[in-house]
């Protein structure tokens, strides 16, 4: 895999907890304008990743190449300056702020003065249709709408990259539907480089060109949704797992496939 210009990479990465080693030499790449699926049963190592590609983590060994330039070892809220983003598994909103101070204190934290962090904010949340909540207080909230309020805070400032840590985790059917469509707009219009990750299978083999599966720190396949659906390697590592939901998904969406 060639680091191009439009890449967000990992390389040959190696990530080790005092014994455990939580990634072992991982390669994977992150295009603009595509949505790249990352799966894998509990504690295989995709948040790690995660933490790797946005800085929250350094490598034992490795690299992390954004756009052809190395990026090592830069910090995290350096690195979301250069376009990198993420959301968290928890929502990480200031509760006690309205919807639009959460945006814009993070476009302050961009380098934006105040005029321009509320204007920029008010750009996304017309964006991602969330106008209607600006004043709310974010700590009030229900689950889904907090979830497009993490993406809003991850989108200010026009990043090229963004990492969407378990985005439907909680959602129902329906409200998955709803983040999916405002994930493809995501990589569609603003051309954004999106890596999902999800225990939602269907929701992965929905939207992503290009699905990374990660086992005990190792990824075990790569390919389009078809070559997961029909991945012995896929079905293997979900089996007896807490995950083990998986398969069934797979085959399900087999089922409909055409
Ligand atoms: N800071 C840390 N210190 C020690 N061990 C860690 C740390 N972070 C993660 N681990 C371990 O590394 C492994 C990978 O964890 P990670 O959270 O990356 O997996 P995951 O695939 O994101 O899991 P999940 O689907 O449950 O969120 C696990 O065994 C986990 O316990």
């Amino acid at each position: 895999m060639t680091s191009g210009d439009l890449d967000l990479v990992a390389r040959d990465v190696t990530v080790q907890f005092e014994g455990l080693k939580a990634l072992s030499g991982v390669t994977l790449a992150v295009t603009r304008g595509r949505i790249t699926g990352l799966i894998g049963p509990n504690g295989a190592g995709k948040t790690t990743l995660v933490n790797v590609l946005t800085g929250f983590q350094h490598v034992g060994a490795g690299t992390v190449e954004l756009e052809g330039e190395a990026v090592n070892g830069i910090a995290a809220h350096k690195l979301r300056r250069k376009g990198v983003a993420r959301t968290f598994q928890s929502g990480r909103l200031f509760r006690e702020l309205p919807v639009v101070d959460n945006l814009e204190v993070t476009g302050v934290g961009l380098g934006l003065t105040r005029r321009d962090a509320i204007a920029e904010a008010e750009r996304v949340m017309d964006w991602l249709g969330i106008s209607h909540l600006a004043g709310t207080i974010a700590g009030a909230l229900p689950y889904t709408d907090e979830r497009r309020v993490a993406i809003g805070r991850a989108i200010m400032c026009n990043p090229r990259y963004l990492l969407l840590d378990e985005p439907a985790a909680g959602m129902s059917e329906h409200e998955s539907h709803d983040l999916a469509a405002i994930i493809k707009r995501i990589a569609g219009e603003p051309g954004i480089g999106v890596l999902l990750i999800e225990h939602n299978i269907g929701l992965v083999l929905e939207l992503c060109g290009r699905i990374f599966v990660l086992d005990s720190g190792e990824i075990i396949e790569v390919g389009s949704p078809n070559q997961i659906r029909n991945s012995d390697a896929v079905r293997h590592a979900y089996m007896g797992t807490q995950r083990d939901e998986v398969i069934p998904a797979l085959a399900a969406v087999e089922a409909v496939a055409p």
